[in-house]
C-alpha cells in the first residue's frame, strides 16, 4: 500500500528544473505525481508545509556505513536509518569496510546486504587499489560491471603517482569518476589536527594545509594527463579551492565536495568553547577542521559553484574509539542527523543561500557522479519519475542530542548545541518514511 500525500503550501525548491515558489506537491502511487500552485486531492493525507521548504531527497556522495567489518561503529540498517532522518534518500557508500569491495564477488555480497538492510538507496563505491593498500589496482572493470558508481580508497590517499595515473586512466576508460582523499601524509608531523596556532597551543601534532594542496595539485595534473574525471573528496583549505578553481577554468572535468562539518566548524572546536583546552576528540576528523579563513573560503567557493556539492563524510565511531588521548583517537564525525540543521543554521546567519544549499545537496551531487542516470528522478522533483522529497523547517529551534540518534556513532562536537532549522519530514519511495518529533535533532 502506498501513501497519497498532499504537501501543501511549502516553498518548493527544485534547482534541477529551476523551480522556486510556493506550490502544492501531490505524492501518489509511489511517485511525486503533481506540482502546482493549488492541488485538490480529496482523501489525501495533508501536510501543511507553510513556512517550510520542500526539496528533492538529498543525495550524499560520501558516507561510511561500516558494515561489513566494523559493526560496533555502525551497521547498514542503523546508518541508513540515520541517513533517512537526515533527509538523505540516495547515498554513496565508501569502501573502507572489511572486506573492502575490491573485486566483483565482495562487491556482490555487500550489494546484497545493501538491498536487504538499506532504509534508503545505496550506491556502492569500489576500491581503487586491492585491499585499499595502495600497491596494485583493484579489479576496476569487474567493479564497474558490478555497478559501482565511482572508485575511491577514501581514508587512504593513493600515494604512488604512477598507480594513481593508471587508476585515473582506467576509471576514465570505464566512464566512472574517481573520488580521491587528497592528502600528503609524509608532510604531517603526526597529523592529529590542523597545523597552526591552535595545534601549537594545545601541543598537538599537525597536518599542514600544504599537504592537502600539494595532493590536489598532483591529482589535477594526473587527471588532466589521463583525460579522466576526478572528484576531490572533502576539500578543506583555501589553497585547495584556488587550485580547483584554476583547473575548472582550464575546462578540466574536475568536481569537488565539502562537508557540513568543515563549513560549520573550525579548528577551535578541538579546543572546546571554554577557557581550558578541551581536546574534544569528537572534533577530530580527517582532513582536519581548519581556520576561520579556510571556512570562509569554502563558503565563498560553494556560493560561486567552484565547490559543486555538499557531502556528509558521515563517519560513525564507537565510544571507545573516541575515549582516548587526542593523538590516539579515531578520525571522523557522525553527522547524518545533524547535517541539515548545521547547514540551515548557516543559512539563518546569512552565510549560505538556501537555494544553493538545496542545489548542493540534490542536483549538483547527482550530476557529479551521474546518479540521475542510475536512479531516475534522483536529486530532482520530476512528476511521475521522482520518488523522494524532504520537508525542511528553517525556523525550528533544535538541540543536538546524539543519544537519540539512529546512528550508532554518537561522535559529534555539536552535542548540546542549539541550531536553527531542521528536517521536518521525509518521503522516501513515495511513502511518508519519517517525521521529526520534539525540539531536538
Ligand atoms: N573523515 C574521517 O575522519 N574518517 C573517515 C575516513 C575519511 O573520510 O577519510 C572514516 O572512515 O572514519
Ligand atoms: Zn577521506
Ligand atoms: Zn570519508
Amino acid at each position: 500500500m502506498t501513501d497519497r500525500i498532499l504537501v501543501r503550501g511549502g516553498r518548493v525548491i527544485d534547482p534541477a528544473r529551476g523551480v522556486d515558489g510556493v506550490l502544492d506537491v501531490l505524492v501518489e502511487s509511489g511517485y511525486v505525481a503533481d506540482i502546482r500552485s493549488r492541488i485538490d486531492a480529496a482523501g489525501a493525507r495533508v501536510i501543511d508545509a507553510a513556512g517550510c521548504v520542500v526539496a528533492p531527497g538529498f543525495v550524499d556522495l560520501h558516507a561510511h556505513l561500516r558494515e561489513p567489518g566494523f559493526e560496533q561503529k555502525g551497521t547498514i540498517a542503523t546508518e541508513t536509518e540515520a541517513a533517512l532522518r537526515g533527509g538523505f534518500t540516495t547515498i554513496c557508500a565508501m569502501p573502507n569496510t572489511r572486506p573492502a569491495p575490491d573485486c566483483g564477488p565482495v562487491l556482490e555480497s555487500i550489494a546484497d546486504r545493501f538491498r536487504r538492510d538499506g532504509r534508503v538507496r545505496i550506491l556502492p563505491i569500489g576500491c581503487i587499489t586491492r585491499g585499499r593498500e595502495g600497491r596494485e589496482l583493484a579489479e576496476l572493470a569487474e567493479l564497474a560491471a558490478g555497478g559501482v558508481i565511482a572508485f575511491s580508497d577514501d581514508g587512504s590517499p593513493v600515494a604512488d603517482p604512477r598507480l594513481m595515473r593508471n587508476a585515473l586512466a582506467l576509471a576514465g576508460a570505464l566512464g566512472l569518476p574517481l573520488s580521491e582523499h587528497c592528502d600528503s601524509p609524509e608532510m604531517h608531523t603526526g597529523g592529529a589536527m590542523n597545523e597552526g596556532a591552535v595545534s601549537e597551543r594545545l601541543g598537538l601534532s599537525g597536518q599542514p594545509a600544504a599537504a592537502e594542496a600539494a595532493a590536489i595539485a598532483r591529482n589535477i595534473e594526473l587527471a588532466a594527463a589521463a583525460g579522466a574525471r576526478l572528484h576531490i573528496a572533502h576539500v578543506t583549505t583555501a589553497r585547495g579551492v584556488e587550485l580547483i578553481a584554476e583547473a575548472k577554468q582550464r575546462g578540466l572535468p574536475i568536481t569537488c565536495e565539502v562537508t557540513p562539518s568543515h563549513l560549520f566548524l573550525t579548528e577551535d572546536a578541538v579546543a572546546g568553547g571554554g577557557p581550558e583546552p578541551a581536546y574534544d576528540t569528537n572534533a577530530k576528523i580527517n582532513p582536519p577542521l581548519r581556520t576561520e579563513a579556510d571556512r570562509r573560503a569554502l563558503l565563498a567557493a560553494l556560493d560561486d559553484g567552484i565547490i559543486d556539492a555538499i557531502a556528509t563524510d558521515h563517519a560513525p565511531h564507537a565510544i571507545e574509539d573516541k575515549l582516548l588521548e587526542f593523538e590516539d583517537a579515531a578520525f571522523g564525525i557522525s553527522c547524518f542527523e545533524s547535517a541539515a540543521s548545521s547547514l540551515l543554521t548557516l543559512a539563518a546567519r546569512g552565510e549560505l543561500r538556501l537555494e544553493r544549499m538545496v542545489q548542493a545537496l540534490t542536483s549538483a551531487p547527482a550530476a557529479c557522479f551521474g546518479i540521475d542516470r542510475r536512479i531516475p528522478g534522483a536529486g530532482r522533483l520530476e512528476p511521475g519519475v521522482s520518488r523522494d522529497l524532504v520537508i525542511l523547517d528553517p525556523a525550528a529551534e533544535v538541540t543536538v542530542d546524539p543519544a537519540r540518534w539512529a546512528s550508532k556513532g554518537k561522535n559529534t562536537p555539536l552535542a548540546g548545541q542549539r541550531l536553527r532549522g531542521a528536517v521536518r519530514a521525509v518521503i522516501f519511495d513515495g511513502t511518508l518514511a519519517w517525521e521529526r518529533e520534539g525540539a531536538h535533532v
